[in-house]
């Protein structure tokens, strides 16, 4: 049984998803339960691109075809959770190792609806470890170079993305300029991306509450 907080969150999203739509559907314990409230809807989605190989597994367990993000085009809507959230509904992401994707589809979506519980709702991004992907055979030329930057980064052991890569996962980062790092990151070589969605944030989110109430935040 989720999380109630995340549990809420998760039911509200179904009142975004239209008929026949094409969607884009993120990873973790919060998107797990959008996709089997959904399935249970009886809603009629045309397709989903999914941002991690267990969530096409998930989605295609509940009869949801996963289209390939080269052919559908641009999405109406992407529907993900989140580690942290500030006001500005910038977001850290990657707690699940899936950020890259996610934030591919992400960008590649008109909106993005951000699912969390309250717990999620920071002042300042930056208490939850940033995750960095990164290309194995950089690993330490990165974790280098974010040591310089005044974090402290840890290797995620025994853990590969999708994509085959490793996770970094940075502590200590002073996240006052959200764009200018996510950029600064990202421009390391051997970064893949980071888990920052500043320059992309969400448009809207749906914080769910224990007792099952569900704020709907726009960004300040
Ligand atoms: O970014 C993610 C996965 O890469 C998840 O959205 C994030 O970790 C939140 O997960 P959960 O819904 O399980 O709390």
């Amino acid at each position: 049984m989720a999380h109630p907080g995340k549990q809420a969150a998760a039911l509200a999203a179904l009142e975004y998803v239209e008929n026949d739509a094409l969607l884009g559907v993120g990873t973790g314990s919060t998107v797990n339960v959008f996709i089997d409230a959904l399935a249970a809807s009886g809603r009629r989605i045309s397709g989903a691109v999914a941002s991690s190989e267990a969530t096409a597994e998930r989605l295609k367990s509940h009869g949801i075809e996963v289209l390939d993000l080269n052919i559908t085009g641009q999405l109406e809507l992407y529907i993900d959770g989140a580690d942290e959230s500030n006001p500005a509904l910038q977001l850290i992401k990657g707690g699940g190792g899936a950020l890259t994707r996610e934030k591919i589809i992400a960008s590649a979506s008109r909106q993005f609806i951000c699912i969390v519980d309250q717990s999620k709702r920071v002042d300042i991004l930056g208490e939850f470890p940033l995750p960095i992907e990164v290309l194995p055979m950089a690993r330490s030329f990165v974790a280098r170079e974010i040591v310089r930057m005044g974090a402290d980064p840890e290797f995620r052991e025994a853990a590969r993305t999708d994509n085959g890569n490793i996770i970094l996962d940075c502590y200590g980062f002073s996240i006052t300029d959200p764009i200018a790092l996510e950029a600064a990151i990202n421009a390391i070589p051997g970064v893949l991306t980071n888990g920052l969605f500043a320059a992309r944030a969400a448009d809207l989110l749906l914080v769910g509450h224990d007792d099952g109430q569900v704020d709907t935040v726009k960004p300040a």
